[in-house]
């Protein structure tokens, strides 16, 4: 990573910024419109067709739902939205790969597999509640695919930057979770249904920097794509330039920067475990000639082991499962062979599961 893009981002965690009520925009298609009162919590607005930005009182009451694990101290006692440490974080003896003080590996051994580990027959989260803790910090050790690790020394850029990424990185895991409950909520599901999954989620962050373009019709940040995880947590700067495709007449409808607020993107997970109650949108990333643009995104996903289908409880012999049973490192693995490495493999796409009723 560059040391001005590190700069940038270092910059762009003023976290007194972020913290104040922040607005959570919704980039998620709802299939059909679900009632939301229940236990008094709006669905993430409106069944428009791609972005929703939510009003003021359902702003209210995210913040509120997003402090609800405070009950019985599940989470992160101190306020979600404030940055600070986790408690019991120092000293904790951490099941790192990486020796935390010499940046090299570990003499643990450790998994030389290219591939995510194979999928088990059934879907395998763990429920014990502690384990609901492991922090972002250590699930990205432990989790970041092997392919990542292989070749890339870590990155020598001192402590202080490193601890203020994996604090962030921990700290959108939380609000991860707590969107999790809010989209449990709004399908009619018990609040903690969907945070099982996530005890030793595989979630990370991204770093975009989009240089300007003198020809910016001519190119792409990146090109038109679900994303294919559970949720995104897209952090951008005032540049613009994420534009959503709106299914009614399919025009490219810029998302604009609004400051202190998370763009929430529903990914292709969420569309299958609700059985296409929730879409996940098409996007892509446009440039411009005048101004280079930052990003962040956090994409939080489930164990590479776990096998992905329509909850059980949205499936009906009305209402049937529509998609094929698929696991979800294999899917991660595909898409990352055939997006980025190149490696002249088909683009997965999650209509590919899709079955035919
Ligand atoms: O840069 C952005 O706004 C979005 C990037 C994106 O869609 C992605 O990384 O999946
Ligand atoms: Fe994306």
């Amino acid at each position: 990573m560059s040391s001005q893009l590190l700069r940038h981002f270092l910059q762009s965690l003023q976290i007194s910024d972020l913290i104040k009520p922040p607005l959570i925009i919704w980039l998620c298609m709802l299939a059909n419109h679900v009632k939301l009162d229940k236990n008094s919590m709006k669905k993430p607005t409106s069944s428009m067709t791609e972005f929703t930005q939510v009003d003021e009182e359902a702003q209210r009451r995210i913040s509120q739902a997003a402090l609800l694990g405070r009950k019985s101290g599940q989470v992160h006692p101190a306020p979600l939205f404030k940055f600070s440490s986790h408690p019991g974080r120092e000293g904790k003896k951490r099941s790192s790969k990486w020796d935390s003080n010499s940046n090299k590996p570990s003499s643990r051994p450790r998994s030389t597999g290219r591939s995510p580990p194979s999928p088990r027959p059934a879907e395998s989260p763990s429920s014990t509640s502690q384990r609901r803790h492991s922090t972002a910090r250590s699930s990205l050790r432990r989790h970041s695919p092997p392919w990542w690790r292989r070749s890339e020394p870590r990155p020598r850029t001192g402590d202080s930057s490193r601890n203020a990424c994996e604090e962030y990185a921990e700290w959108l895991q939380n609000l991860g979770f707590r969107l999790l409950e809010l989209l449990s909520l709004s399908l009619g599901l018990h609040a903690e249904r969907l945070n099982k999954y996530f005890n030793d989620n595989t979630g990370y962050i991204r770093l975009n920097h989009y240089p300007s373009c003198p020809e910016p019709q001519l190119a792409l940040g990146v090109g038109r794509h679900k994303d294919g995880g559970a949720l995104t947590i897209l952090s951008q700067d005032d540049v613009g330039g994420l534009d959503v495709k709106r299914k009614s007449d399919g025009e490219w409808v810029r998302v604009k920067p609004i400051p202190n607020s998370f763009i929430v993107n529903v990914g292709d997970i969420i569309q299958v475990w609700s059985n296409d109650e929730y879409e996940s949108v098409e996007h892509r990333v446009s440039v411009n000639s005048e101004r280079e643009r930052f990003s962040f995104p956090f994409f939080f996903n489930p164990p590479f082991q776990t096998n992905i289908r329509p909850l059980e409880e949205l499936t009906s012999e009305e209402s049937p499962a529509r998609y094929e049973e698929y696991n979800w490192g294999r899917f991660f693995k595909a898409r990352r062979d055939s997006n980025f490495r190149k490696l002249n493999k088909e683009n997965i796409q999650i209509y590919h599961f899709r079955k035919a009723l």
